[in-house]
């Protein structure tokens, strides 16, 4: 198809990692397709970024799977051509222990971080597959894909399917030239916890506050680096902490 395309096609485009996405790939000329579910917020970034790059909005819920084949069928001519596919859409919901958890949260989580991820991927995957070599999909998880925590429960098995869904991507896709990244970020200071937490700032604050924590921009350059590394290279897991992050060692119950 088009060798020569630079169409990035981001989602979660309206906060943290997405929108310093979007200011990233703009910064180095890339056409966007900017996604999410707030529209005034899709619109904010777009006109934060249309007078140096082109770009595209879709106000999108990745849940939606028809919703997602309409937004990819009615791209503009100049926004088919996607070659990088930035898998950022995601979230957590509550932070207590999996006995006190809500279930409805447990499935939007799922809905959102997995159907939600499959549902994109596989709708771009033949416009992908057509762009071939150095066409790249960079899949967020989190370190919570690979460390266990308290109150990490169905969020952190969500971002591990997505940590092995990537890896099993890159099996299917071998020959085609298309890579896949899974990037595995810890703690980082964006609209998370806010969201995790339903609105409780205090809880931002407080997990924020004394630490350098990881900003939105540091891992847009990571999956900025991810897309554009030569084409024959593909990085298959960047795991990224602040530095004051580390583990906290096995926990044992006590008589
Ligand atoms: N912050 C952190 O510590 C870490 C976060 N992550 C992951 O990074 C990704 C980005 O999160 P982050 O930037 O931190 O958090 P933010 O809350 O700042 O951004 C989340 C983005 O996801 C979008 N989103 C959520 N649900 C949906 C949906 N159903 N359909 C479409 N878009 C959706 C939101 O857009 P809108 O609400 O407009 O739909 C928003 O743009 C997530 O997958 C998160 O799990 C990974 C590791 C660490
Ligand atoms: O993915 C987010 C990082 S954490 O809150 O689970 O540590």
């Amino acid at each position: 198809m088009n060798q020569q395309s630079s169409v990035a096609f981001i989602t979660g485009a309206t906060s943290g990692f997405g929108r310093a996405c979007a200011h990233r790939f703009a910064e180095a000329g890339w056409a966007l397709v900017l996604s999410g579910r707030r529209q005034e917020r899709l619109e904010a970034v777009k006109s934060e970024l249309e007078s140096q790059v082109p770009v595209h909005v879709a106000a999108l819920d990745v849940r939606d799977r028809e919703a997602v084949t309409r937004v990819v069928e009615e791209l503009p001519s100049d926004f088919k051509a996607v070659k990088v596919l930035v898998n950022n859409a995601g979230l957590a919901l509550g932070a207590g222990p999996a006995q006190e958890a809500n279930l409805d949260d447990w499935q939007t989580v799922i809905d959102t971080n997995i159907t939600g991820l499959v549902n994109v991927t596989r709708t771009l995957l033949p416009t992908l597959i057509d762009v071939g070599r150095g066409a790249t999909i960079v899949n967020v998880s989190s370190t919570a894909a690979l460390w266990p925590y308290p109150g990490s429960h169905v969020y952190g098995a969500s971002k591990a399917f997505v940590n092995q869904f990537s890896y099993n991507l890159r099996c299917d896709l071998k020959g085609t030239g298309v890579r896949v990244t899974d990037i595995a970020p810890g703690m980082s200071e964006t609209e998370f916890t806010l969201v995790r937490m339903k609105g409780d700032q205090s809880a931002h604050d407080k997990l924020y506050g004394g630490v350098e924590p990881i900003q939105p921009e540091d891992v847009a350059e990571q999956i900025f680096l991810a897309a554009t590394l030569p084409p024959h290279l593909n990085i298959n897991r960047l795991e990224l902490m602040p530095v004051c992050q580390s583990w906290g060692g096995l926990s044992v119950d006590r008589d």
